[in-house]
């Protein structure tokens, strides 16, 4: 059975003076799901959970959670909680006393406090003993899990992430992201999570949101916005990918400067075509893109010269100049190199199915 709805944003219109940050935001968060809002700086992520938490109001629209309207109750008295990058805990308490914190202003006595942490401390992962550690003793990663357990320690309804890795070094936020997807799944709550890391959302969520300049460009999940991309917006800022703005042909195919198209007819079932004349942008990902022999055929092709080489770790980035002047990317397996040279001609291609068609009014 498909989740139902548990916070719903209905036309949240957010202004800073004459400055409109949200314009106008629907969007259903579904329970227990992950959703991840993702976006560049400046696009409105903050303004948006500020909203969401209560720690301001829109100046239009409805925010709803199950079958209450909640845009105008403030913080304290939502059932909804917020984790930050500052963390926010009691550097001289222990563990144990910042993840009893939130039972103890409810009124939760000594006996079953310690009994929760103690819960919440194996949820988390952390030893027994952790319970009497000073959080000044802890390392980041730590009290990254000891703000979680404190978190949870309310048992909120929807639990709401703002940036909270950003500050850790790289390794240390790969392991708290698989540990935040395990929680989550764990727990079955809802978490709603904001970052800049297209990484982050693709590794941890259920659904992402990306946005664009205070509007919602795209809503679905990893594989939809990294494969169909709405547009060439969300498409480049999913990753390296290449792009040619192509248009409709009188024969029901495509033509564009620098690419070969050797399909026709089947495009249109896959929803690869244009009417005549009409523009739209062709998409394929550097991952999809194969280094030909020469004389090696393709539905889609590209000539041009490889300029450069760079090692990813497990794969390797190969830079193509088009005849055009344009720059492809391409990328493959360090098994699968190319055993060429650079400043080599190569002809690159694609198939039908690794493409998608952007159409942008
Ligand atoms: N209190 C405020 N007064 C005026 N303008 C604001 C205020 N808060 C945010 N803005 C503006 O609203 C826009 C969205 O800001 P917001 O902080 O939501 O972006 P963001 O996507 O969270 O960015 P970042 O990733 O850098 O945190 C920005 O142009 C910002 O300058």
């Amino acid at each position: 059975m498909a989740a139902e709805p548990v916070l719903r944003l209905k036309n949240i219109v957010k202004k800073f003076g004459a400055f409109v940050a949200l314009h106008g935001i629907n969007l259903d968060i579904l329970d227990g799901e992950f959703l991840t809002i993702v976006g560049p700086s400046g696009s409105g992520k903050t303004t948006l959970i500020r909203l969401l938490v209560g720690m301001d109001s829109p100046s239009e629209g409805e925010i709803w959670l199950n079958e209450s309207r909640i845009d105008k109750v403030p913080a304290n008295k939502r059932p909804t909680c917020m984790v930050f990058q500052s963390l926010a805990l009691f550097p001289h308490r222990t563990v144990g006393q910042n993840i009893e914190f939130p039972l103890k202003i409810q009124g939760v006595g000594a006996e079953e406090r310690a009994a929760r942490a103690r819960e919440l401390l194996e949820l988390l992962r952390l030893p027994p003993h952790y319970h009497d550690k000073r959080i000044a003793e802890c390392s980041g990663g730590e009290k990254q899990r000891v703000a979680l357990a404190r978190a949870l320690a309310f048992d909120p309804e929807i639990l709401f992430f703002d940036e909270p890795l950003s500050a850790l070094d790289y390794r240390l936020r790969k392991t708290l992201e698989k540990e935040l997807k395990d929680l989550h799944a764990r727990t079955g709550k809802t978490f709603v999570y904001i970052t800049h890391s297209l990484e982050e959302a693709m590794v941890m969520s259920d659904r992402i949101a990306i946005m664009r300049e205070g509007k919602l460009e795209q809503l679905a999940d990893a594989d939809g916005i990294y494969t169909r991309p709405v547009s060439r917006f969300v498409a480049e800022f999913m990753g390296e990918v290449n792009l040619f703005d192509v248009e409709g042909t009188a024969q029901g195919g495509l033509h564009g400067r620098g690419v070969e198209v050797h399909v026709n007819g089947q495009m249109e079932d896959i929803g690869i075509s244009l009417a005549q004349g009409e523009r739209g942008t062709l998409m394929v990902r550097p991952e999809f893109v194969r280094i030909l022999e020469s004389s090696g055929t393709s539905d889609f092709i590209v000539r041009g010269i490889l300029r450069a080489e760079y090692a990813l770790g497990s794969r390797i980035q190969y830079e193509v100049e088009a005849a055009d002047g344009s720059r492809l990317s391409v990328e493959k397996l360090r098994e699968d190199r190319y055993r060429g040279a650079i400043g080599d001609e190569v002809v690159l291609g694609w198939d039908l199915d690794s493409t998608h068609l952007i159409r942008e009014d």
